[in-house]
Order: structure tokens, then C-alpha cells, then sequence
């Protein structure tokens, strides 16, 4: 069995938690509340930055120099995306550049981002690879899934059409291909760290989503 099919089967229960979220089910219907969403793209705007950095110190770790350009292309591609949050949904919302800047990262986007720098800086390359792929994998699968039930006129029809377009779809493809060969080649306490990596990854994109549901905000900062 290849690692990816491994390690799906073994995270199956938590993909199927994170899928039937409400904030994923009320995102296919478009019911989701407006501040839900608010809350979800401002944290992923902070997200996909410390992603791209991320995915550019994976690039530099990377054995094959395919490699290397698929993923400082995947740092440039979270950039895009993130700027992209900003001309897109933050104008289509109403979320002012200011509104932004003055939104700290929330205590699960922080505990993700620092999990993320904190591997791709101190890992080796398989084992960053397992931490960055349900970032990857878990969207590809959550798009397929919700956009056979996307409702018509969903205001959030943009985000889903992000994740299943081909482009993201092969990148998926192509993170998973180099993931299994790595497997294939990593001794037990190598293949041990990646499922370890893999787990906790998909576990802070539950979190992420939950996070945004309750637009979870610092104790400190609840008036
Ligand atoms: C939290 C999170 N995970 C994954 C993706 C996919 O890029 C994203 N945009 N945000
Ligand atoms: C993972 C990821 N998310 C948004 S862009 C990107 C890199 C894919 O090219």
C-alpha cells in the first residue's frame, strides 16, 4: 500500500469530521453566516503567507530539482492566492486592507502557521512534505466533495471553484506522487514522523475551520 492510500484510510474519521464541519456543509449551501466567513478568510489571508514561506524552505530541502521548482511555484501560488483573497472576497465582503492588518492571527492559525515554519525549518524534506500535505489534500478532497452540492448562486461559489480547478487538482496529484517515492525509500523512523506530521497537519485544518465557525477570538481580547 502507498503511503497516501495509508495514510488516508488511517485520518479517514477526521477527513469525514472536517467535510461534515457545519462550516463546510453551510459553505456548500450558502448559508454559512457572512462573519464566518469574514473570520475564515482574514486568518487564511495570514495562512497562506506563512504557507508560502513554508512551501519555499520546502523547495530548498527538496532532493530533485523537478521538486525544487514545484514547490518555490507552490510558494509563488499561495502568494497568488492570498493576494488574491484580498481583490476577491475582502472586496467582495467589505474587509478593509485596515480591517486586515489589525486582525491578529487567531490561536488556531497560529498554532498551525508555527507548526508548519517550525517543521519545514527543522525536518527533513519527507517528513516536511507529510506536514504540508493535508493543507493541499484536504482542500482537493473537501472541494470534490462539496461542489456536487454547491447551491446555485452561492456567494462562496468562488472559493470551492479555487480547489477543485485543475490547476490545484494536479498539484494535488503531483505532492502526492513525490510523497509515495519518498515513502518508498524512508526508514520506519522516517515513515513513523511523516504519519506523525500528516495527523497533526490534518487535525489544525479541522481546527482552522472550527475556529472560524465560533470566530474564535483571544481571551484575553473577549470585552
Ligand atoms: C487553512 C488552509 N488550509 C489549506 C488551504 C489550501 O490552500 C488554505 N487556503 N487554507
Ligand atoms: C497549497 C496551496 N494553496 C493555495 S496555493 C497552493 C500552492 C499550490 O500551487
Amino acid at each position: 500500500m502507498s503511503f497516501s492510500q495509508d495514510v488516508w484510510a488511517r485520518n479517514l474519521d477526521l477527513y469525514q469530521a472536517t467535510v461534515n464541519h457545519p462550516f463546510n456543509q453551510e459553505l456548500a449551501a450558502g448559508t454559512l453566516d457572512k462573519d464566518a466567513f469574514i473570520h475564515y478568510v482574514i486568518q487564511d489571508a495570514h495562512y497562506l503567507l506563512a504557507y508560502g514561506r513554508s512551501l519555499a524552505v520546502t523547495g530548498a530541502k527538496a532532493y530533485h530539482p523537478d521538486d525544487v521548482i514545484q514547490f518555490t511555484e507552490g510558494a509563488k501560488g499561495a502568494i497568488v492566492v492570498e493576494r488574491s483573497l484580498h481583490d476577491g472576497f475582502m472586496a467582495d465582503f467589505g474587509i478593509s486592507q485596515a480591517q486586515f492588518e489589525n486582525t491578529p492571527l487567531s490561536m488556531a492559525c497560529h498554532h498551525y502557521v508555527s507548526f508548519l515554519q517550525a517543521t519545514a525549518w527543522s525536518e527533513t524534506f519527507p517528513v516536511v512534505l507529510a506536514a504540508l500535505l493535508p493543507c493541499y489534500w484536504i482542500y482537493a478532497q473537501v472541494g470534490n466533495d462539496i461542489v456536487a452540492k454547491s447551491a446555485p448562486n452561492n456567494p462562496y461559489q468562488k472559493w470551492v471553484d479555487t480547489y477543485v480547478s485543475d490547476e490545484f487538482q494536479q498539484a494535488v496529484e503531483k505532492v502526492l506522487q513525490t510523497i509515495d517515492k519518498l515513502a518508498e525509500n524512508a526508514d520506519a523512523n522516517t515513515l513513523e514522523k511523516m504519519h506523525a506530521a500528516y495527523t497533526r497537519g490534518a487535525e489544525l485544518e479541522w481546527l482552522f475551520w472550527d475556529s472560524a465557525y465560533k470566530r474564535e477570538t483571544w481571551p484575553h481580547m473577549i470585552k
